[in-house]
Formats: C-alpha cells, sequence, structure tokens
C-alpha cells in the first residue's frame, strides 16, 4: 500500500443520480485515531459517501483515497481492513448468530476457527452468550444491532464506517460502545461515524463534518463548530447552519392537517 499518513482522502467528489447532483465537490481529508462524526440532513448523501467508499457504487467523480491507494485501482485489498455497520442491516435471519459471524468472517478472510473462537468471546462480552446458536429471526432489534457491530470488529479492521450503529441499544450497551469507539481511535483506528442523533455525535466525535446541499459546510471539533455559529447544542448549530428556524410553526401545521376535518367536532 502507499502512503499511508492520511487513511481517507476524497478529492472532489461528485455523485450524481439521474439529473439529480448529490454530492458536489467534497474535500476531505482524515487521518489515524480520528472520529468523524459525519451529519447532514436527511437525503444529504451520508450514506451515498460511504457507498463510495466502501466500493458499492462505483459511478462517481473525482477521487477516492483509502489507505494510500486510489479505490479505482481495483485492488480489493483495502476491504479487508475495513468493518461496516450499515443503516438498514440485511441480516441473515435464517443463519444462527455464530453462522453469520463465522460466515462474515471468512469474507474478511479470518480462518473459521478463528472467526469462532472470536465470535464467542465477543458474544459473551455482550451478554449474548447463551443466544450463540439461536436464529438471528428471534433476536430483538438491539440483539441484531450488537451482531452486526461484532461483525465489524472481527477481523479488527482500521477503519470503520458506522452507521446509526447505536440504532436500537440500551444505555447500558450504548456508554460500552461509545467507550470501546473511544478507545479504538486512541489506538489509531479511524471512525466515520454516521449518526442523526446529534447528542451522541457531540460526545463521541473529535471532529464533525457536515453534508447541506452537496457541500461541506462545516468541518471541525464541536468547539470549533460552536465558534463559527451561535453558541449551543450541536443540534442547534445543525439548524443554525442549514438554515432551519421553523419547527414550531411546521409541527403546528402538521397538527391542523391531522386535526382538520376531525370527526369528534
Ligand atoms: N439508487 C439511487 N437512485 C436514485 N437516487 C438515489 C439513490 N440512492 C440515493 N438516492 C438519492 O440520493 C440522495 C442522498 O441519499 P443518501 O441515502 O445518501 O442520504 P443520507 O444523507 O444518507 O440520508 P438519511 O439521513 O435519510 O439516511 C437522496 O435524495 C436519495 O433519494
Amino acid at each position: 500500500m502507499g502512503n499511508e499518513e492520511k487513511i481517507l482522502i476524497l478529492r472532489n467528489l461528485t455523485m450524481t443520480y439521474g439529473n439529480h447532483t448529490v454530492l458536489n465537490g467534497i474535500n476531505l481529508e482524515v487521518g489515524h485515531g480520528e472520529i468523524i462524526g459525519y451529519i447532514g440532513p436527511n437525503g444529504a448523501g451520508k450514506s451515498t459517501t460511504v457507498k463510495i467508499m466502501l466500493g458499492l457504487l462505483q459511478d462517481y467523480k473525482g477521487q477516492v483515497v483509502l489507505f494510500g491507494e486510489d479505490i479505482s485501482s481495483g485492488n480489493p485489498a483495502y476491504k479487508r481492513r475495513i468493518g461496516y455497520v450499515p443503516e438498514q442491516a440485511e441480516v441473515y435471519d435464517n443463519l444462527t448468530a455464530m453462522e453469520y459471524l463465522t460466515f462474515t468472517g471468512e469474507l474478511y478472510g479470518l480462518d473459521r476457527s478463528f472467526a469462532e473462537q472470536k465470535a464467542k468471546k465477543l458474544m459473551e462480552e455482550f451478554e449474548l452468550g447463551d443466544v450463540l446458536h439461536s436464529r438471528l429471526s428471534s433476536f430483538s432489534k438491539g440483539m441484531k444491532q450488537k451482531v452486526l457491530i461484532i461483525s465489524s470488529l472481527l477481523h479488527n479492521p482500521d477503519l470503520l464506517f458506522y452507521d446509526e450503529p447505536l440504532s436500537g441499544l440500551d444505555a447500558n450497551s450504548m456508554m460500552i460502545i461509545r467507550e470501546m469507539l473511544a478507545q479504538l481511535a486512541a489506538q489509531g483506528k479511524t471512525i466515520f461515524y454516521s449518526s442523526h442523533i446529534m447528542d451522541i455525535v457531540e460526545k463521541i466525535s473529535n471532529r464533525i463534518v457536515l453534508l447541506f446541499n452537496g457541500s461541506i459546510v462545516a468541518d471541525g471539533s464541536f468547539e470549533e463548530l460552536q465558534a463559527m455559529s451561535e453558541k449551543g447544542s450541536l443540534s442547534d448549530i445543525f439548524n443554525q447552519l442549514t438554515g432551519f428556524t421553523d419547527h414550531e410553526s411546521r409541527a403546528a401545521k402538521f397538527i391542523s392537517i391531522v386535526e382538520d376535518g376531525d370527526m369528534n367536532e
């Protein structure tokens, strides 16, 4: 692999679906140990950016360099250094947790018995040791989410792409994952964390990147973002930078339509 000073570089990344330009010249450089909170309104293009970096979408313009190598070179080796938790997970419900984890472990190039041992230990750490051999169809949302998080880490990747990773997790489990991500970053792993839960992004990220109308409109630490807007929570900053100030009138209008022609009146 080439120069790895920067784990991830996007140069003028542009993506168009039909005549809809979703990403309009994204430039980003991310180094070792950074936790990037990648935020933006619904439909801003966050998942599109991640899918491009995972090699799932090819017809983008611009350059994507991961671990010092342009991903368009056709060498898939970089994928083994990536862990991914998708927003909408297609877990194979008919498989047991162990079958699913050894299957994904082998996809990442792990030896089967090594993957099994690691999966068992990690499941036990999540208090899921008793259901290791149960089908995923019997798992709750949070239990499935834990299996996905384990599957993203089995091969000890250097770069993690997490899309709403904490969805469905209880408060205790969230604290464990938050702490785990902080410790992984301290070891030099890079985490690209996309979520709509602003108070968690605020706490977890050491750098926040806000995508709006196809462009990066803010890029810095939480304190730096506070300095460029009126002080407040990340949620307040998000509203300011995306020009959103009318939530009360929008909610009132929504309710007036709901109540419109109410049969009980
Ligand atoms: N396969 C596709 N074909 C056409 N348009 C698409 C396709 N995938 C995504 N889009 C469009 O691209 C835009 C960005 O979608 P994307 O899923 O990247 O947004 P997002 O920021 O991840 O949104 P959310 O916060 O709602 O998850 C949206 O307008 C979406 O409709």
